[in-house]
């Protein structure tokens, strides 16, 4: 039977120096599944998100994406594990010498060598109509506003038809109903090829849009996990708290 399972994580311990970001965190993903992870500012989200890509070593524990560990790859080897996860990380940024055409084929072009321009062409096209920006094709990033420029990074990020999807803080900056359209591009994609995403954030909307479930790093810990309105909803006072004071809400 296909294992359901698209993220395993063991075990999972990092720490830079003396300061212990991550300990002894398991955690699995189903495939086509949605996952938020919240955390106070410096709790080790986007660490979690960098080991899972292999960017960073975790010092102990397992990694296993699509049924392959990705613990002591050869660079070589992740970067086949890589080709199928896609992200978007808050600092991507756009090629600015590079039209939007132009930015969106370089990934393919980069993954897929023998592809023909046509195809590329015709790729490029069917990704900017799934983020409802044709018409912005041949536009210079410098001409686009920050949501455009959001939706543009996320059409970069899945035109290599990734299998997962990891998304660091993919709506900060943008008004609220920008950044709910972008939330509403990220469920869409999960229901129309099954893709599985990580999401960390600080954006309830956001959030409550896209998420199957949430988990909470606390302490290097998961410390808390659930659905979205069990987490706003518990009477633990750090949730509460975390939740009238810390998130961005409508
Ligand atoms: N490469 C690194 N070298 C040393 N320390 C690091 C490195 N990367 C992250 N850290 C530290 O690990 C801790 C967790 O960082 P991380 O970026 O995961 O936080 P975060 O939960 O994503 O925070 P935020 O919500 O502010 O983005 C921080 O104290 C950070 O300074």
């Amino acid at each position: 039977m296909a294992d359901a399972r698209m993220i395993e994580i063991e075990n999972l311990s990092k720490r830079f120096g003396q300061l212990i970001v991550l300990d002894d965190v398991s955690l699995e993903v189903s495939k086509g599944e949605n996952l938020v992870v919240f955390g106070r500012s410096g709790q080790g989200k986007s660490v979690l998100l960098k080991c899972i890509i292999g960017l960073l070593n975790p010092d102990s524990g397992n990694i296993i994406i699509d049924g392959k560990s990705i613990i002591n790859l050869d660079l070589n080897e992740l970067n086949k594990v890589r080709k199928n996860i896609g992200f978007l990380f808050q600092s991507a940024a756009l090629y600015d010498s590079m039209t939007v055409r132009e930015n969106l084929a370089f990934p393919l072009k980069r993954n897929f060598p023998n592809l023909t321009e046509k195809e590329i062409n015709d790729k490029v096209e069917y990704t900017l109509e799934l983020v409802s920006l044709e018409h912005a094709i041949d536009k210079m990033p410098s001409e686009l506003s920050g949501g455009m420029k959001k939706r543009i990074g996320l059409a970069r990020s899945i035109i290599t038809d990734p299998r997962l999807m990891l998304y660091d803080e993919p709506t900060t900056g943008l008004d609220p109903i920008t950044s709910k359209e972008i939330s509403e591009l990220i469920l869409n994609l999960q229901n129309k090829f099954n893709m599985t995403s990580v999401i960390v954030t600080h954006d309830l909307i956001c959030a409550e849009i896209i998420a199957d479930r949430a988990i909470f790093l606390k302490d290097a810990k998961i410390a808390y996990e659930g659905t979205i309105e069990e987490l706003t909803k518990s009477n633990d006072p750090f949730l509460k708290n975390f939740f009238s004071h810390e998130l961005i809400k409508a």
